[in-house]
């Protein structure tokens, strides 16, 4: 460890980062995030939120306007060497090595950090990548999922601490996405922090243990993903008619309750935090009022539903 590091129980501590581009563009305003050792941290944001600018100035490739970015504790432009040796980038593509051996590719990219040659840990890492057996086919020959593992492959052929996995399973299919989650959650269990960035909501639900929201340039709000979805979680009953009607009975027009536009579902909203529901008092109501209806189901919004109302809803 350089003796300029300062001690922190993060893995990442963003302070204050601002990024405007040559071009007057202001990619971020200003940012302040801590990711803890360990975890799984999901960046979610639309298009053009600058998330890959954020991840490309936190691994020293971008320099920042403005503010700093501690890695383990050592400031990523001051210790450059030291905060990317801890990092592990795997991005979208595999541009090169086409005509490389996995193993020949792999074992390079540790050599690019100046770590001593390590075959037990390259074996290590593509046995628990399943890409042992093709160590000695050429890249070019695997089919898609697999170079995509032997990115991963590559980015943790330095032993780093700290994992960035940009778009991990964009334009995968439903398999292989699959087992792109567990293996996450694998190299989270030998104490690797993950950062993703993602569009799928639905990798973020699954994963993550925080979730970050980035949309233009703005961090808007950082939560554990489970009180994320317990907070602005709501459930809503759906209750479909024997018979459509034109407008909600009086004495029903309380408010969480609506009536679709088919005039055949009344939908009511309640919050799942709310000691009670009023799901009881309104079923006695329409049976009062003699409304029969034919089915009942309750629906849970989604992390996606959440996200969509949070970033229609930023400045
Ligand atoms: N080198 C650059 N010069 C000028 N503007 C840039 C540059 N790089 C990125 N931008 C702009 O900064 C904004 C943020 O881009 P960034 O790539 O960080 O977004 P993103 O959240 O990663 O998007 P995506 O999900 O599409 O990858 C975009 O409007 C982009 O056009």
């Amino acid at each position: 460890m350089s003796d300029q590091a300062i001690s922190t129980p993060n893995a990442v501590s963003i302070r204050a980062i601002s990024k405007t581009y040559q071009s007057g563009f202001q990619a971020l305003k200003t940012v302040d995030l801590d990711i803890r050792r360990g975890e799984i941290f999901a960046l979610l944001g639309p298009n053009g939120a600058g998330k890959t600018t954020l991840i490309s100035i936190v691994c020293g490739i971008v320099r920042p306007s403005g503010g700093a970015v501690l890695v383990d504790g050592h400031d990523v432009q001051r210790d450059y060497r030291v905060t990317r040796s801890k990092i592990g980038l795997v991005p979208q593509e595999l541009s090169t090595d086409a005509f490389e051996t996995v193993w020949a590719s792999v074992r390079f990219s540790r050599g690019l950090f100046g770590r001593e040659r390590n075959d037990d840990h390259i074996e290590k890492v593509l046995r628990d990548l399943s890409l042992w057996d093709k160590k000695d086919a050429k890249i070019m020959t695997l089919s898609g999922g697999m170079k995509r593992r032997v990115l991963i492959a590559k980015a943790l052929a330095h032993e780093p601490s700290i994992l960035f996995l940009d778009e991990p399973t964009a334009g995968v299919d439903v398999e292989l996405r699959h087992d792109m989650w567990e293996m996450v959650r694998k190299l989270r269990e030998t104490g690797v922090t993950v950062i993703l960035t993602t569009h799928y909501i639905e990798e973020a639900e699954e994963m993550a243990d925080r979730v970050g929201v980035i949309t233009r340039g703005e961090l808007i709000l950082v939560e554990e993903k489970d009180v994320l979805m317990r907070k602005l979680g709501k459930k809503q009953l759906s209750i479909t008619l024997q018979t459509p009607m034109q407008a909600l009975p009086e004495g029903l027009d309380a408010s969480g309750l609506a009536l679709a536009d088919d005039g055949a579902t009344l939908i009511y909203t309640f919050d799942t935090q709310g000691e009670d529901t009023g799901i009881a008092e309104l079923l006695r109501k329409l049976a009062e009022r003699g409304v029969d209806f034919k089915d009942l189901h309750t629906l849970e919004s989604s992390l996606e539903d959440i996200f969509v109302s949070l970033v229609r809803g930023a400045p």
